[in-house]
C-alpha cells in the first residue's frame, strides 16, 4: 500500500521542524559573533568565507533558471539574481557584502578574488550549486527554504553587531537590512511552490531531505570556520592567513 501524503499543514510543520532542529542559528559561532565575543580576525574570516556563499548564490539561481521550462516560474525566480547582482538602481547584495568587508578592514578586491576561502566552505557551497543543477526542481526549491529561518538570524545579527562592534552601522550592515525586505517574498513563493508540488508522500520525503541537505551545507561552513580560526585554530594550507588582504587606509 502506498503511503498517504501528509496534509499541507502537517508537511509545512515538518519542514519548519527541520529548521528548528538543524538551522545554523544554533551553531555556537553565531552566538560568539552576535554576542560580541569574536575577535576582529574571526569576523574577517567569517566575512571572507561567507562571501563565497554570496557569490555562488546567483550562479545557483542561474543554474536553476536554466532548467525551468515554465516562464512564470522563471519570472518569479529571476528577482533573486537581481537582488544579489544588482540592477541599474539597486547596488545588489554582492556589493553590499563587499561594503561590509571594507568596514571590517578588508580589501574588497582581495575578498572578491575568493582566494583564501576554506576548502570545506568551497566543498559545501559548490555542492549546493551542483545539487541545484542536478536534482529535481522540487529538491532545488526545497533546498532554498532555509531562507524561511534567515530573517530571525539577520535581525539578531543586526542587533548583536550594532551593540558589540565599532564597525557596525547602517552602511556596513545594509546587506542584512535589505535581506529582511527581500527574503520574505522569496520564501513565501518557494514555500507555496513546494507545498503545491510535493503532492505524494515520496515527494514530501525528497523535499524534506533536500532541506536537511541544505542545513548541512550551512552548518559545515561554520564548523570549518570554527576549526580554522577559533579552536583549535588549524588553518588549512592555502587558506586565509590573518593579516593578509587588509585594507590600506589612506592617511587624510
Ligand atoms: O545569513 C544567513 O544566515 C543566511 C542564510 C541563508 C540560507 O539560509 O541559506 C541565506 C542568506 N543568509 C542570504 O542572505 C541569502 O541571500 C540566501 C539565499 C539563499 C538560497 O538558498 O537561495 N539562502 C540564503
Amino acid at each position: 500500500m502506498t503511503k498517504a501524503p501528509q496534509s499541507r499543514d502537517a508537511f509545512e510543520a515538518r519542514l519548519r521542524q527541520i529548521g528548528a532542529e538543524r538551522y545554523h542559528d544554533l551553531h555556537p559561532f553565531h552566538d560568539r559573533l552576535h554576542g560580541g565575543q569574536c575577535t576582529m580576525e574571526e569576523v574577517q574570516a567569517w566575512v571572507i568565507n561567507r562571501y563565497y556563499y554570496q557569490h555562488s548564490i546567483p550562479m545557483k539561481d542561474a543554474a536553476f533558471m536554466s532548467r525551468v521550462e515554465d516562464p512564470d516560474l522563471r519570472r518569479a525566480w529571476r528577482s533573486r539574481m537581481e537582488d544579489h547582482d544588482g540592477t541599474a538602481d539597486n547596488e545588489g547584495g554582492i556589493r553590499r557584502w563587499l561594503r561590509l568587508a571594507e568596514a571590517v578592514g578588508l580589501d574588497p578586491d582581495y575578498v572578491s578574488t575568493t582566494e583564501g576561502v576554506l576548502p570545506a566552505t568551497k566543498f559545501a557551497v559548490d555542492a549546493y550549486v551542483r545539487f541545484v543543477r542536478e536534482k529535481t526542481l522540487l529538491e532545488a526549491v526545497a533546498a532554498s527554504l532555509t531562507e524561511l529561518f534567515a530573517p530571525k538570524i539577520h535581525a539578531n545579527r543586526i542587533e548583536g553587531l550594532l551593540k558589540n562592534y565599532a564597525f557596525a552601522d547602517d552602511s556596513s550592515l545594509s546587506y542584512f537590512r535589505n535581506r529582511l525586505k527581500e527574503a520574505p517574498k522569496d520564501v513565501a513563493f518557494g514555500l507555496a511552490w513546494v507545498l503545491d508540488h510535493a503532492d505524494t508522500a515520496e515527494k514530501q520525503d525528497v523535499a524534506a531531505r533536500a532541506l536537511i541537505f541544505k542545513t548541512d551545507v550551512l552548518w559545515s561552513q561554520l564548523d570549518a570556520l570554527w576549526g580554522a580560526y577559533v579552536e583549535p585554530r588549524r588553518i588549512p594550507p592555502g587558506a586565509w592567513q590573518p593579516g593578509t588582504g587588509q585594507l590600506l587606509r589612506q592617511a587624510s
